[in-house]
């Protein structure tokens, strides 16, 4: 299933011509509704969240949503707040000792609400999939859904096919939620980490307009864009919003550093273990984007760089992320400068995160006003 999703992925979107175009044409929609708070403090978390989760929206249904549609936000919402649910310690409890599920009684008040709006979201996505069953076209494939449809038509009668109907809706809903939550959250981490240290921003500007001017930013423009990229690599690193990764377990007897890992052991990755490793980083708890810069200013890879983790089961859509954030972060800061609301000094400005299965940031607002080269917005 893995391989489908990713194989099919990359036809509908992820390919990197098809996903650029839908990235640029969101950055629009977002940069739009930025526009309407005329630089008065706001919260960036819905707005950025309906824009990501827009493009894998796009890429599963074959179309995106309006920001005002109150069901995509309401599955957006849901979404996010199951992350947050997620990581909360009475679910942590269960799901490590579901059998003290009744004695937890009215302890389990966050996993009521967290299977409540599961339930509601999958409700959601198999209406959208109903609606494109019923206009599906096999000689013409859509979208991520259909492509899946078409190969379940294909399996029909087939003994063992993992093409059946409950796969489709779980693999959608994971598209969902793992595309959504992460991108929108290091974005908005971004943001936030521009309005607290603005003589980084300016340097981000600055070169932004030295380079691309005022046209939009493409993917290519990464490799002329070393600071920048840096520091988007920084905001990865720092803010380290899957800090325990997702659970995995061993498949076979596995030997790890003269360790006996038992087939069927729970293992939990500690990304921050290698994303603030004291023998990595000069300043691992600091906000440094010269950790990715050579002392002439070019951009350089590091191994403990692992915030989509490692292996086999690695992140799907960490070339979908890579390219979001990049888009994302260029086209908002070329058009906007972020600052801290009136009233806030930059050293006050908390960065203590939410914590749920990933880290958020703060609920804190941010201004806004038009940046070093603000570009006109294209008529979408
Ligand atoms: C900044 C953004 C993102 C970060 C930091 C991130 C990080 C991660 C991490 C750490 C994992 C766990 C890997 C493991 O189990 O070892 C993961 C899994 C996954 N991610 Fe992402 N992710 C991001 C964006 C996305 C996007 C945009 C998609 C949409 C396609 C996506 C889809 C997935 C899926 C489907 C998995 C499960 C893979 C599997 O179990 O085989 N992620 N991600």
């Amino acid at each position: 299933m893995r391989r489908f999703a990713l194989s099919t992925l990359r036809d509908f979107g992820m390919g990197k011509r098809g996903c650029e175009e839908k990235i640029i044409q969101e950055v629009h929609h977002l940069a739009e509704v930025f526009e309407k708070f005329e630089g008065e403090p706001f919260n960036t978390a819905q707005p950025v969240n309906y824009a990501v989760s827009n493009i894998i929206s796009s890429i599963v249904y074959g179309s995106r949503f309006e920001y005002t549609d109150p069901v995509f936000q309401k599955m957006v919402d849901r979404s996010n707040e199951n992350i947050r649910l997620a990581g909360s310690a009475e679910i942590q409890l269960f799901n490590l000792f579901p059998r003290l599920g009744r004695c937890l009684g009215q302890w389990l008040g966050n996993r009521a609400l967290l299977m409540k709006n599961s339930h509601s979201n999958i409700e959601e996505m198999k209406g959208l999939v109903k609606r494109l069953q019923e206009s599906l076209n096999p000689q013409q494939c859509r979208c991520f859904v259909d492509c899946f449809l078409i190969r379940q038509q294909e399996e029909a009668g087939q003994k063992g096919s993992h093409f059946h109907q409950n796969n489709l809706i779980m693999t959608v809903a994971n598209l969902f939620a793992a595309g959504t939550d992460t991108t929108g959250t290091t974005l908005r981490w971004g943001l936030l980490l521009m309005a607290k240290y603005p003589h980084i921003q300016d340097r981000v500007q600055e070169e932004m307009s030295r380079v691309i001017g005022d046209r939009q930013p493409r993917t290519e423009d990464r490799r002329s864009l070393p600071y920048t990229n840096a520091v988007i690599h920084e905001i990865q690193r720092l803010a380290d919003i899957l800090p325990l990764s997702l659970p995995h377990v061993t498949s076979r007897d596995v030997t790890f550093q003269g360790f006996l890992i038992k087939k069927g052991t729970a293992v939990i990755p500690l990304l921050a273990s290698v994303l603030q490793d004291e023998s990595e980083w000069k300043n691992p708890y600091s906000f440094n984007p010269d950790h990715f810069l050579d002392e002439e200013g070019h951009f350089i890879k590091r191994d403990a760089f692992l915030p989509f983790s490692a292996g086999r089961r690695a992140c799907l859509g960490e070339s979908l992320a890579r390219m979001e954030l990049f888009l994302f972060f260029t086209s908002l800061l070329q058009r906007f400068r972020f600052s801290v609301p009136t009233g806030v000094s930059e050293t006050e400005l908390d960065l203590t995160p939410i914590v749920g299965a990933t880290l958020t940031p703060p609920p804190s607002t941010v201004c806004h006003k038009p940046g070093v080269n603000p570009t006109p917005l294209l008529s979408a």
